[in-house]
């Protein structure tokens, strides 16, 4: 899963990952965390997600980290938002109306980026990624957080072989042992196989849907 195809889906237009509305479990459980207004919140891989405009829209500050910067010009064109482009390293960074969107490589985020951040809304990134990345993914991403950190976390999990991801199954092991060290909670866990047709038709048998909790403080 190199730049090269996610470059390639964004032209084409196919990012079945899309909604047309922010995500129905970040509404459900983004309270849990109990943030407290004007918190940062980063959005690791954040397409043109209308899930940035209801976090931004819930007092927070936030800073999106996006390969294409085709897919951030269309979310600024689509939400009629005026958001002005700087050049910052190796990102073009928009900025505006409570938004920071970088984008360029998420592993190419430092420190100074992120640093007032307090939590992370991850939905469709780590399961866009293939093992081996997603262990890069979880790996920079501690590197890159301050000392403490929440996350919301959205996964998927069904039989890998029916189907080649993206989006790939992490299943609940491989969340624990990729945050091992962290207090990981699972909040929601449902069986999603219904409401996706065309996995169905690919010959999917089980797919369900998980959200968790994930707590970093600086003792763990
Ligand atoms: C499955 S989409 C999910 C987008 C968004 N989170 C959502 O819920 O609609 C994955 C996104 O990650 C972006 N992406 C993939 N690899 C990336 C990387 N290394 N750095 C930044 N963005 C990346 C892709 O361009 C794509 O928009």
């Amino acid at each position: 899963m190199d730049a090269r195809f996610w470059h390639e889906r964004w032209q084409r237009g196919e990012i079945g990952f899309h909604k047309s509305r922010a995500n129905p479990l970040l509404v459900r459980w983004w309270p849990q965390l109990g943030l407290p207004s004007g918190s940062a919140v980063c959005v690791p891989l954040c397409g043109k997600s209308l899930d940035l405009l209801w976090l931004r829209d819930h007092g927070h500050s936030v800073t999106g980290i996006e390969l294409s910067r085709s897919a951030l010009e269309d979310f600024a064109q689509e939400n009629q938002l005026a958001l002005h482009w700087r050049r910052e390293e190796s990102f073009d960074v928009a900025e505006g109306q409570g938004l920071q969107l970088f984008a360029g490589d998420f592993f190419a985020v430092q420190p100074e980026h992120i640093e007032q951040v307090a939590a992370v809304y991850d939905r469709a990134a780590l399961i866009a990624l293939p093992p081996d990345m997603r262990a890069r993914y979880v790996t920079h991403m501690l590197t890159i957080l301050p000392a403490s950190w929440q996350m919301l976390l959205v996964t998927l999990d069904y039989p890998q072989a029916e189907r080649p991801g993206p989006p790939f199954s992490v299943p609940d092991a491989e969340v624990r042992a990729l945050f091992a060290g962290c207090e990981v909670t699972q909040l929601d866990d449902q069986d999603v196989l219904k409401d996706h047709a065309l996995f169905r038709q690919q010959g999917m048998t089980q797919l369900r849907e998980r959200v968790y909790h994930i707590i970093r403080t600086p003792a763990a």
